[in-house]
């Protein structure tokens, strides 16, 4: 099925890949053609499950894709990454296309969404990536998961507090909680997490859009 016409498919690559520069990132065309495909994925698998609100195609290169990439650009140089709830994919699949050594889990409870980002994980042709069917918590005691990773990520999941709690059981000793939000995201912030972990904040802004956005990161104290 066509869904997006040949002037649709280079105005989407060009607004991913100018609005990616735009923020200091680049993003090669190979990485500019996989983004496209998990894209005109999402659109088809849109019209029969419930996968994204954003459903104009610059509209998903923005606010999925550009919005996923620069978050990953304040990642340090971990090896393996945990997405909570990763829904269509965000932020987890643009990490692994921007960095493919990477090791990346993407968990989420629908079997339908899962079913989905197994499908793009095959489209792709990726590898070190899985898609687990699964609520967090109930990994949290899973030898293959509990304290293996270098970060643990997420967008639009859950508020800051409880996401510090499904996030922590997975983190090895090295490993760092991401948290991906919008405005007011100060105000998330508790003295029970600053206790507890040293915290930094990083900013950056939406390229066309210009929605502000910021990047908590929080790491254990020693
Ligand atoms: C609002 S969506 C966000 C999806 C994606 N991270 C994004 O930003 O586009 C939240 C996702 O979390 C999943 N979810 C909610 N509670 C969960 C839980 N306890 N364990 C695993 N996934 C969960 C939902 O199925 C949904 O796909």
């Amino acid at each position: 099925m066509t869904i997006l016409s040949e002037q649709s498919v280079r105005e989407f690559k060009h607004h991913l890949i100018n609005g990616s520069n735009a923020l200091g990132i680049k993003v090669s065309d190979h990485q500019s053609e996989q983004m496209l495909v998990h894209s005109k994925e999402l659109m088809v698998w849109n019209k029969k499950i419930n996968l994204t609100a954003i459903k104009k195609p610059l509209q998903i290169a923005e606010k999925h894709f550009i919005d996923s990439i620069a978050a990953a650009s304040f990642l340090g140089n971990e090896q393996s990454v945990i997405d909570l709830g990763s829904g269509g994919g965000f932020p987890g699949i643009p990490i692994k296309i921007m960095n493919p050594s990477v090791n990346v889990v993407l968990i989420d409870s629908s079997r339908k969404k899962i079913n989905f980002l197994k499908h793009i994980i095959r489209m792709l042709d990726l590898d070190t990536i899985d898609a687990i069917h699964s609520r967090v918590e109930d990994l949290h005691e899973n030898n293959v998961y509990k304290n293996k990773f270098d970060a643990v990520i997420s967008r639009a999941f859950t508020d800051l507090s409880k996401f510090v709690k499904l996030a922590a059981p997975f983190l090895n000793k090295k490993g760092a909680i991401y948290a991906m939000k919008g405005k007011n995201a100060d105000q998330e912030i508790t003295p029970e997490i600053l206790e507890q972990y040293n915290l930094t904040t990083d900013h950056y802004r939406l390229p066309f859009e210009k929605s502000n956005r910021y990047v908590i990161k929080l790491s254990a104290k020693s």
